[in-house]
């Protein structure tokens, strides 16, 4: 069973929640740029790539340990990487400070994993492929705070939302609630000023921000604006 996640079911439920893609930072001036948005931060997500799993290649445990010093806000490492480390990977990333933990239902190892994320004590979270059905995580539900719906390709940022994406979102709201679990639904790439509310009526509890974030001339109003966009599901 997972274990109790005290800080995410804390988080407001009537409201779209703001995650920051550490990925979209000034990454050479993490630090400044951490500084500059925290206040307006619900939840840091940081991706983690291995160049096998997904194409890109992003953050390590050394850099999430530099970042948990800057923060006190919940910081949720998203890995896409390969079975072959994912346990590994669990392990020190939960060493270097995560509060949650997502792994990729395409893993074959995605049990095991998050039998490994609950006996750290962390809330576990699932994330889904363009390509993988929304059904593929409704054996899951049990075991987890919150299923990621990808929008775009994985491991590429800058991309347009992908138009299977809204859909996808509103079928997983409807299994989550059938299945009568307590899991949000975020949704990841592709987010942009037009996709938001698209996204948001579809039933997205949270949204993974990158430029949208950081490259924002008033964030404080931006921020304010995502998380007034309504809901009527
Ligand atoms: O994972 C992703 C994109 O797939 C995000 O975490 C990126 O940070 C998104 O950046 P933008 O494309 O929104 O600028």
């Amino acid at each position: 069973m997972k274990p109790a996640s005290g800080w995410f079911d804390a988080l407001p439920k009537d409201r779209l929640l703001a995650e920051f893609s550490l990925w979209s930072a000034d990454l050479a001036r993490v630090a400044d740029d951490v500084a500059r948005v925290d206040a307006h931060v619900d939840i840091y997500h940081v991706d983690v790539a291995d160049g096998h799993f997904s194409p890109a290649l992003l953050y390590f445990p050394d850099l999430l340990a530099a970042v948990r010093k800057l923060t006190k806000k919940p910081l949720h490492v998203h890995l896409m990487v390969d079975d072959r480390i994912l346990l590994a990977q669990i392990e020190q990333f939960a060493e270097a400070g995560a509060d949650l933990i997502s792994i990729h239902a395409e893993n074959d190892n995605v049990g095991a994993g998050l039998d490994l994320i609950h006996s750290l004590d962390l809330p576990a979270g699932v994330v889904l492929q363009l390509g993988t059905p929304v059904e593929a995580a409704e054996d899951l539900l049990p075991r987890i705070s919150l299923l990621t719906l990808l929008g775009t390709r994985i491991g590429v940022k800058g991309q347009g939302l992908d138009p299977e994406a809204p859909g996808r979102i509103a079928a997983a709201r409807r299994l989550v609630a059938t299945s009568g679990f307590s899991v949000r639904v975020a949704a990841d790439g592709g987010i942009r000023e037009h996709t938001v509310p698209q996204l948001r009526a579809s039933g997205a509890e949270t949204i993974v921000m990158g430029s949208l974030a950081f490259g924002a001339p008033d964030l404080a109003a931006r921020i304010g604006w995502v998380h007034a966009q309504p809901y009527s599901g």
